[in-house]
């Protein structure tokens, strides 16, 4: 495999092997979640290379290209997931970086698991990367790649970018880890966010835990600040991440998706009114939150059970953390409460399920839905937000978006809402389903406009550009 000058480093691969396929022989299918979404057509256009784990552990492959992109698989045992991935990623950083909203658990045998499992990405990214390569290191299970990249490979430029929101100080604060963690992020030439507000939080913990000289401004498009390393400046910026809105809005057009999305509704007995929600089964995405105000506002009389259906399909995501498997149980009760009092034979109020549905299903779905309902207690982005927005090619259809999504601070005119208020949530979603159709076209068209313009290249571009220019600042150690 000759060594590539666009390298992507991310935990997964954009496709998982799964062992026990259909087929007997085991295969790969489309890894889950919006960070694969977002990137896979950013690599496939620049022929780059992905360094990822393949999903399932104990397995090793060569590397191999797939779709114009070539995979270098890292491989981890059984142990390594546990520690690394279930461990200290997903049970320690991410509810941390999710206003807590599970405790963190802190455990310093996972801790020495994520040292190691991050040094192993960092030795694969070394082996595909080019001479002088740009190296683009994704999220919080690999943010100590960055330093140990350039540790071993210092002709690279290395950028790191955090899909998930980083968190107030006071709670980065309780991690342990916390200075490692920071200074390994500084690895990178460019350190990227989705938000303002979380880059401005980086720049003040690099400052307060290693007392290194931090500006608010820079001279890069997107940069709202750097970090000085030595020698070195770092940058640090906010990059909205997107979709390829266009294949959306294109592909929903086709007569099959067109067809479905009429057969869904017909399926689902023509309701007047159809809700949607498409999350990975996360405690992040407040799917609970949704049924709980579609119970109520069925109890109280304000939705008719015979004129609403509500479709909700949850991937299902990290089933050996004790606090998504939790959330499963929780959630199927919910939906068994509501169809039992609400549901007649054959006909559920609610259909839920617990698996990936295809891109053209999907798509049907966004296509048939009259409301979608994004209510997440914290979010990086949601891209599933955008994805609704580029399907309603007519103009209509309604968005409730919880204010604690990255992409409330773009999609200004979705119908936003605090969802840890549930009175506000059902308002909304009453305003969304009877909102008069000339005032919810206007509402769409200007979503339809921000998402159409403020795409996944135009997002990619931003980020590389940046990352190209920068390195070319003078430190107070350098000029000395
Ligand atoms: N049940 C599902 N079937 C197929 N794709 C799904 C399903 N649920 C979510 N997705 C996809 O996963 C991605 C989720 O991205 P996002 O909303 O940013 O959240 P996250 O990355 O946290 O899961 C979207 O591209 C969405 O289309
Ligand atoms: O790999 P998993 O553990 O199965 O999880 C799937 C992905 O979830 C997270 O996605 C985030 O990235 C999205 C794109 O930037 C963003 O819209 C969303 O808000 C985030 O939650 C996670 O960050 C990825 O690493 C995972 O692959």
């Amino acid at each position: 495999m000759t060594a590539a000058d666009l390298v992507v480093v991310a935990n997964r691969l954009p496709v998982d092997y799964d062992p026990s396929a259909d087929d007997g022989r085991g295969g790969w299918r489309r890894s889950p979640g919006g960070l694969v979404t977002a990137l896979e057509p950013v690599l496939r256009a620049a022929d780059g290379a992905w360094v990822g784990w393949p999903g399932a552990p104990d397995v090793a492959f060569d590397p191999f290209t797939e779709d114009g992109i070539t995979l270098h698989p890292v491989s981890l045992t059984e142990g390594e997931v546990a520690g690394y991935y279930e461990g200290f990623s997903n049970a320690t950083l991410w509810p941390l970086y999710h206003d807590a909203i599970v405790a963190p658990a802190y455990d310093r045998t996972w801790w020495r698991t994520y040292v190691a499992v991050n040094r192993r990405f960092a030795e694969a990214a070394a082996d595909a990367a080019a001479p002088g390569a740009t190296v683009w290191v994704h999220d919080y299970q690999l943010q100590l790649v960055p330093k140990m990249l350039r540790d071993l490979r210092p002709d690279l430029k290395i950028g790191f970018f955090l899909h998930i929101p980083f968190p107030p100080t006071e709670l980065f604060l309780q991690l342990p880890w916390r200075t490692a963690v920071v200074e390994g992020l500084l690895g990178a030439d460019l350190v990227g966010f989705h938000l303002p507000g979380g880059a401005r939080n980086f720049l003040f913990l690099a400052q307060r835990l290693l007392g290194l000289h931090t500006s608010a401004h820079s001279d890069l498009d997107s940069c709202v600040g750097t970090v000085d390393v030595g020698d070195r400046r770092v940058q640090v910026g906010a990059f909205p991440i997107s979709i390829d809105s266009a294949h959306f809005a294109e592909r929903v057009r086709s007569p099959h998706i067109r067809e479905r999305a009429a057969q869904v509704r017909e399926e689902l007995g023509n309701p007047e009114t159809l809700l949607l929600g498409v999350d990975r089964l996360d405690y992040t995405k407040g799917i609970d939150i949704r049924l709980e105000a579609l119970h109520e506002l069925l109890d109280e009389g304000t939705l008719d059970p015979e004129k609403v259906v509500m479709v909700q399909l949850a991937t299902p995501s990290r089933e050996r953390v004790s606090a998504y498997a939790q959330l499963r149980e929780d959630i199927e009760r919910k939906v068994g409460h509501l169809n039992g009092e609400y549901g007649q034979l054959g006909r559920p109020v609610v259909h839920y399920l617990h698996r990936p549905v295809d891109r053209d299903e999907l798509m049907a779905l966004y296509s048939a839905a009259d409301v979608m309902l994004v209510t997440p207690l914290r979010d990086g982005m949601n891209l599933v937000a955008k994805e609704y927005i580029a399907c309603r090619t007519d103009g209509t259809g309604a968005l409730v978006l919880s204010e604690f999504t990255g992409a409330a601070s773009e999609l200004r005119r979705a119908h936003l809402v605090n969802p840890h208020d549930l009175d506000a949530v059902k308002r909304a979603i009453v305003i969304a389903a009877t909102e008069e159709p000339a005032t919810a076209a206007r509402r769409m068209q200007s979503l339809r406009t921000q998402v159409l313009h403020h795409d996944v290249d135009r997002w990619a571009n931003a980020f590389l550009t940046d990352l190209r220019a920068s390195g070319s600042g003078t430190t107070a150690a350098a000029s000395a």
